[in-house]
């Protein structure tokens, strides 16, 4: 059964606009004009409880909407949302107790106190018993080793440091719902990393169902089974990231370690070259010829290692842009 369930969305924007200059105002103040952003422009998907589903697209997009309009934020401009049951607008207490929304660009934690500060507004906000209180905060310090951090001041956190201590005061009253916005920006690998096994392991002890928008790729492979792509307020693509490159990219990468210098003439029958230095190269070959191709170069080369791999999922994803549609599932 889904937990999330949107039909039809569509939120717009209002957007007043002014020409610039002294003459500008002048004419605004007499007349306003208007402009629609249709930022999220008839959207529909189903999301099953347990599910960790990455939502990407562009700058701009309209994901972060998206995900407001979820965490009741926002007010469709039309269609419905249906999250755990509830209308998220209508901002139900039980409704607010279930889910949370992470902003990696937005703080909640109080800048000059330290985190166990907020942690124990958080407990009040959302009405946690003591019990309730000390065993999740146990767990969050636990899975994201916080002791060290829970008595020094916001301020003094780094930045990746300060995203653990933000996911701990959102997830304090351990929601089943987690909406992420970008949660590992400006993160470094090591952090990014430590977020993702986080986040699989909330997911897996709680059977939470994550929604999470990022640009990085990394976090995408790391952690979604499942993958929404958006692009100027309409879904492109619902599906998972092996079908959607056999779909959008019908070719492999052949990367090839020679023994010996290699040259253009000799490497372009087996396919695209797409980087050539001495003993190294990289070929683009066509997705069903890729086994057959990898024999005939270990056959007729001097070949000191060779792998075959899926493209860059950065590179699919921007196909998908260019391309503006991929077929459904
Ligand atoms: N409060 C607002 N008022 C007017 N327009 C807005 C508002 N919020 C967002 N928009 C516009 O709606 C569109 C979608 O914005 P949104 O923030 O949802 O995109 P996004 O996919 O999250 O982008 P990014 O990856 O840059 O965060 C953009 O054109 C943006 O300028």
């Amino acid at each position: 059964m889904s937990v999330i369930s949107v039909k039809n969305l569509r939120k717009y924007y209002e957007v007043h606009y002014k020409e610039p200059g002294v003459w500008g105002s002048i004419k605004s103040l007499i007349s306003r004009k208007y402009r629609l952003v249709k930022a999220v422009d008839n959207v529909s998907f189903e999301i099953e409880r347990g599910e960790i589903v990455g939502f990407l697209g562009p700058n701009g997009a309209g994901k972060t909407t998206t995900l407001k309009v979820l965490a009741g934020l926002l007010y469709p401009t039309e269609g419905t949302v249906s999250v755990l049951g509830y209308t998220p607008f209508e901002r139900h207490p039980e409704f607010l107790k279930k889910i949370t929304l992470v902003m990696g660009q937005k703080n909640q934690l109080i800048w000059d106190l330290p985190p166990m500060e907020t942690f124990i507004l958080n407990k009040t906000i959302y009405e946690l018993s003591e019990k309730e209180f000390s065993e999740n905060l146990q767990e969050l310090t636990e899975l994201l080793d916080l002791n060290p951090l829970l008595k020094k001041q916001v301020r003094k956190l780094s930045l990746g440091e300060r995203m653990k201590c933000e996911l701990t005061a959102a997830l304090l009253h351990r929601p089943s719902i987690l909406f992420l916005d970008e949660p590992t920006i400006g993160l470094d690998v090591t952090m990014q990393q430590r977020i993702h096994k986080f986040i699989r392991e909330y997911n897996s002890r709680h059977r939470a169902t994550v929604l999470l928008t990022s640009h990085y790729m990394q976090d995408v492979v790391a952690l979604c089974t499942r993958i929404l792509i958006i692009n100027e307020g309409r879904i492109l693509y619902d599906g998972d990231l092996n079908t959607l490159s056999e779909k959008i990219a019908p070719y492999k990468i052949l990367r090839i370690h020679l023994s010996r210098p290699a040259t253009l003439d000799e490497l372009s029958p087996y396919g695209l070259v797409e980087h050539l230095n001495t003993h190294r190269a990289v070929l683009r070959v066509s997705r069903s010829e890729a086994p057959a191709t990898a024999s005939n170069i270990l056959k007729n080369l001097p070949i000191h290692d060779l792998t075959i791999e899926e493209p860059p999922i950065e590179d699919v994803i921007a196909r998908v842009f260019t391309e503006g549609k991929v077929e459904h599932q």
